[in-house]
C-alpha cells in the first residue's frame, strides 16, 4: 500500500474530486431553490386555513410528481456527495475518437451544458470494465452492441467524507488488496454494499440476463444476500422507467433477517421494495391473518424422534413436495365441476343460455382467471344476455295478453261476458308482467343458487374431510391409510383454528387458483433469500400467486436445516418450476477466515452424502479455540474476553447455542454478572451495542465479528445430519474469530 498521498496523481485526482464535489453542490442547490420555490407558491396559493384543510389541498400537492421524482434523484445526489466516485478507468475506443475518463459511483452526474458524464453509474454497462476488464484491449456488450478498445487505466479512489485518502492503480492482483481491507473490517451487525469490490463471479450473477429467473447455489459467506440486493438495485436501474420499485419483492426467513439487511437498502437505492416474510406475504394475499401453530418441528426431531414427530415430519415433507401440488390440481378440477350447471338459463320461461356454453366459458375461454373470478364474468354476462332479452320478453307477454284481448273484443259475444274476460286478461297480463319483471330482477341470482359458494378456508378443510377422495386426487401415491393419518392430522389442526407453515404453500395457490391475488401483491420481481428453506409447493404457490417467473432464488443446501420439508436439491424446483432460469454455483467464501472455514469444512465432510468443500477467500486469522466450561467461572471468562476483543477493535458479538433451551440457561447465568447480552426475541431487532444470543437455526444469514459456540446441556455429538447442519450453520457466522464453549469438545464434533 502507497503512502497516503504519495500516489503521481493525487493531486489531480483531488481537484478532480473538489469539481466533482462543487458541481454537486450546484446541482443540489439549483434543485432546491426550484423545490423551495414550488413549496413558498403552494404556501402563497395555498396557504389559509381554507385551503390547507381541504382535501383538494393535499390531493395537488400529492400529484405533484415532478417534485417527488427531482427528491429521490436529489436524495441520490446529497447521498453521493461524501463518496461521489470509488473508481477510475481510462478506455480508449477502437473506432477512434478521444480516451474517456470514467469515473464510478453509485449514481450518475452529467455536466448540463456539454452531456458530459462527471460520474457514471455502477450499473451501467459501460461499468463491466471496472468489474470484469483487465488492463488492456477488451470488448465489452452494451445494449445489445459489441465494443472494444483498450483499458489504459484502472484506479480504486478511497475517499471518506469527501477527502481523498487514497489512489491506487490496480491490476488483477491488487484488486484482492482491497477486498482483503474490506473483509477485515468490522462488522456493524448490518449488510453493507460491495459495490468497491464485487468479484468477478459475482458480477456475472448480478449482472445476469434481467428477463431470466437464476438460481444460484452458494456457499455460506459467497455473499448470495449480498449479490441478491445489488441485483435488485441493477434490475430498478434499468427498468426505472418500466417499474416502481413498490413492484418488486423481497421474502426473507425472518423479521431479524429483514432488520439485518435493511441498512443496505438505501445504500442501493432499493429501500422502497417490498419486504415480507412468507407467512406475512401469503396473509397478505389471501387477506386473512392465520393463527400459526408452534413450528417446533425442528426442535422436536433435535430432541425426541418419536412417532408423532415421526407422523408430523411425514406431513411436513408431503404437504411441500410436487405430488400435494398434483393433489390439488386434482382438487382445483373437481371444485370446477361443481360449477357446472345443471341445466340451461332461462328467465321466467325463455331459455336465455346453455349450460353447454356456460360450462366452455368457465372451462376454457377463461382459463386464464381465477374461479371466481370467471363466474364474476359469467354472471355479468347472463345480467347482460337478460339486459339485452327483457324488453322482447315483456313485448312477448304483453303482445299475447293483447291479442287475446283485441280477439275477444271482435267476437261476437254477450258484452258482459267479453268485459269480465278483458278485464281478466288484463289482470292476467299485468300478474305476468310483475312475473316476468321479478324473473328479470332475479333470475340470475336464482341461477347462480344451485351453486355453492365457499370461502378459501372452507375449501382447505373440505380437502381433508374424506380420505378416500383424497387419496383418489394422489393418482395411487397416497394409500387410503396415508390419506387417513393426513385428514386426522388437519382435522386436529382445524379444530383448533390453527394452520402450519407448511399450509401455507397450498393455501396460497388455492387462493390464486380459486379467487386470484389482489394487483398490489403481485410482483414484477421476486428475490427469495434462504431459498433452500422454502418446499417445491411454496414455491410453485409463489410462482402462481405472483404471476411472473422473475425470481432470484439464492441458498445454500448445506445449510438446508429445514430439509425434510425444504429442499434436498434444486433441480426440480429449476426443472418444474423456473425451467427459464440460469442455474450457478459459488463456492468461494468471503466471510470468514481460512482457519475457521477449514474447520467448517471438516464438519461439512461428514455428512451422510457428499458436499463440495468451500473455498475461503486467502485471509487468515487466528485458529478456533477450545475453552472449557468444566472448571466454572465460564461467564466471567467470556465476558472478560468480549472485553480483550472489543480493545482489539472488533465490534459485533454473538453466542449461538443449539436450541433456545441452552440460549435461556446461558442468557440466564450471563445475566446475572452482566446486562450487555440480549437473547434474541420475536421482536426480531438486534441492538448494536449487546451481545446477541441466538440459536443456531436463527443465527442463519447473520454475521458476527466474533462468534462463541456454546454447548452447557445440548450439544451437537449425534453426528446426524442436522446436527451436522446447525454446527455448520454456526461455525460460518463469525467474520474474525471463533470459540467453542462446552463441556467436551466432540460436543462440537471437534477431534481430541
Ligand atoms: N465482493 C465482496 N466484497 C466485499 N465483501 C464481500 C464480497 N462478497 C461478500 N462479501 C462479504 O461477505 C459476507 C457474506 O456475505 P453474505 O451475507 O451476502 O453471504 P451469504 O452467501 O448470504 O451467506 P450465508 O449463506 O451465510 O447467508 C458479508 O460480510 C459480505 O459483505
Amino acid at each position: 500500500m502507497g503512502d497516503l498521498g504519495s500516489h503521481p496523481d493525487f493531486e489531480k485526482e483531488r481537484k478532480r474530486l473538489d469539481f466533482t464535489k462543487r458541481y454537486i453542490d450546484v446541482v443540489i442547490k439549483t434543485s432546491e431553490t426550484s423545490k423551495d420555490q414550488f413549496q413558498r407558491n403552494m404556501q402563497e396559493a395555498f396557504g389559509d386555513a381554507d385551503w390547507s384543510e381541504s382535501g383538494l389541498y393535499s390531493q395537488l400537492l400529492t400529484t405533484a410528481n415532478f417534485f417527488e421524482m427531482s427528491k429521490t434523484e436529489l436524495e441520490s445526489l446529497r447521498k453521493a456527495s461524501k463518496k461521489p466516485y470509488f473508481a477510475r478507468v481510462d478506455f480508449e475506443r477502437n473506432d477512434g475518437g478521444s480516451g474517456e475518463m470514467l469515473y464510478f459511483g453509485k449514481t450518475s452526474l452529467y455536466q448540463r451544458e456539454s452531456q458530459e458524464q462527471i460520474i457514471v453509474d455502477w450499473r451501467s454497462p459501460i461499468a463491466n470494465l471496472y468489474y470484469e476488464g483487465r488492463i488492456g484491449q477488451i470488448e465489452y456488450e452494451a445494449e445489445g452492441e459489441t465494443f472494444s478498445g483498450n483499458i489504459t487505466l484502472k484506479r480504486q479512489l478511497m475517499i471518506e467524507e469527501g477527502i481523498l485518502e487514497e489512489v491506487r492503480d490496480i491490476d488483477l492482483t491488487t484488486t484482492d488488496e482491497l477486498l482483503q481491507e474490506s473483509l477485515s473490517k468490522s462488522s456493524s451487525n448490518r449488510l453493507t454494499d460491495i459495490i468497491t469490490t464485487i468479484q468477478e463471479e459475482q458480477n456475472k450473477i448480478i449482472r445476469a440476463d434481467l428477463n431470466k429467473p437464476i438460481i444460484v447455489q452458494g456457499a455460506a459467506g459467497s455473499g448470495k444476500t449480498t449479490i441478491a440486493l445489488h441485483r435488485i438495485s441493477y434490475f430498478i436501474y434499468h427498468y426505472k422507467d418500466m417499474f416502481d420499485p413498490r413492484q418488486l419483492m423481497i421474502l426473507a426467513p425472518n423479521r431479524v433477517f429483514i432488520d439485518y439487511i435493511s441498512e443496505a437498502l438505501p445504500e442501493l437505492g432499493v429501500e422502497k421494495v417490498k419486504q415480507f416474510t412468507f407467512a406475512e406475504y401469503v396473509q397478505a394475499a389471501i387477506g386473512k391473518q392465520v393463527k400459526l401453530a408452534a413450528d417446533d418441528k425442528l426442535i422436536r426431531l433435535l430432541e425426541k424422534d418419536d412417532e408423532e414427530t415421526k407422523a408430523a415430519v411425514w406431513i411436513s415433507g408431503l404437504k411441500g413436495s410436487p405430488g400435494f401440488k398434483n393433489i390439488l390440481d386434482e382438487y382445483v378440477k373437481d371444485i370446477f365441476s361443481g360449477f357446472h350447471p345443471d341445466a340451461d338459463f332461462y328467465c321466467d320461461k325463455y331459455r336465455l343460455y346453455s349450460a353447454k356454453k356456460f360450462v366452455r366459458l368457465l372451462e376454457e375461454d377463461y382459463w386464464y382467471l381465477p374461479l371466481y373470478t370467471r363466474l364474476d364474468k359469467l354472471k355479468a354476462i347472463l345480467q347482460n344476455e337478460v339486459k339485452l332479452k327483457k324488453k322482447t320478453i315483456i313485448e312477448r307477454v304483453t303482445e299475447f295478453y293483447e291479442a287475446k284481448i283485441e280477439k275477444a273484443l271482435y267476437k261476437n259475444i254477450d258484452p258482459v261476458i267479453r268485459k269480465e274476460f278483458v278485464t281478466k286478461c288484463h289482470d292476467k297480463k299485468e300478474e305476468r308482467i310483475r312475473q316476468v319483471q321479478k324473473a328479470i330482477r332475479t333470475s340470475v341470482k336464482t341461477y347462480f343458487k344451485q351453486f355453492q359458494m365457499k370461502d378459501l378456508f372452507q375449501y382447505y378443510e373440505e380437502l381433508f374431510g374424506d380420505p378416500g377422495r383424497l387419496a383418489s386426487y394422489s393418482n395411487g401415491k397416497l394409500t387410503l391409510e396415508d390419506a387417513d393419518t393426513l385428514c386426522a392430522y388437519n382435522r386436529r389442526l382445524f379444530s383448533m383454528k390453527n394452520y402450519e407453515t407448511e399450509d401455507l404453500g397450498a393455501l396460497l395457490y388455492l387462493q390464486e387458483r380459486l379467487f386470484g391475488v389482489a394487483k398490489d401483491n403481485k410482483a414484477k420481481n421476486v428475490v427469495i433469500d434462504e431459498a433452500q428453506d422454502y418446499s417445491f409447493m411454496q414455491l410453485q404457490a409463489l410462482k402462481t400467486a405472483v404471476d411472473t417467473d422473475m425470481f432470484t432464488l439464492v441458498g445454500d443446501l448445506a445449510q438446508g436445516i429445514h430439509s425434510y420439508r425444504g429442499l434436498q436439491t434444486w433441480e426440480e424446483v429449476h426443472r418444474r418450476i423456473f425451467p427459464r432460469a440460469t442455474y450457478t454455483e459459488l463456492q468461494k467464501s468471503y466471510r470468514t477466515t481460512v482457519e475457521i472455514m477449514n474447520q467448517a469444512n471438516q464438519v461439512l465432510q461428514l455428512l451422510t452424502y457428499d458436499f463440495p468443500e468451500v473455498e475461503p477467500v486467502v485471509r487468515h486469522g487466528r485458529e478456533p479455540e477450545f475453552i472449557s466450561i468444566d472448571k466454572g467461572g465460564w461467564e466471567e471468562e467470556l465476558i472478560d474476553r468480549i472485553e480483550t476483543l472489543k480493545e482489539e477493535g472488533f465490534k459485533t458479538f454473538a453466542v449461538i447455542a443449539k436450541t433456545m433451551k441452552d440460549c435461556k440457561l446461558a442468557d440466564d447465568k450471563l445475566s446475572e454478572y452482566s446486562q450487555a447480552f440480549h437473547l434474541i426475541d420475536e421482536a426480531g431487532s438486534i441492538p448494536k451495542d449487546k451481545t446477541l444470543i441466538v440459536p443456531s437455526y436463527q443465527a442463519k444469514g447473520l454475521e458476527f465479528d466474533v462468534v462463541f459456540a456454546i454447548s452447557l446441556e445440548e450439544t451437537y455429538g449425534t453426528e446426524n445430519d442436522l446436527d451436522i447442519k446447525l454446527l455448520y450453520v454456526t461455525m460460518t457466522r463469525p467474520l474474525h474469530r471463533l470459540y467453542f464453549l462446552g463441556r467436551k469438545k466432540d460436543a462440537f464434533l471437534i477431534e481430541t
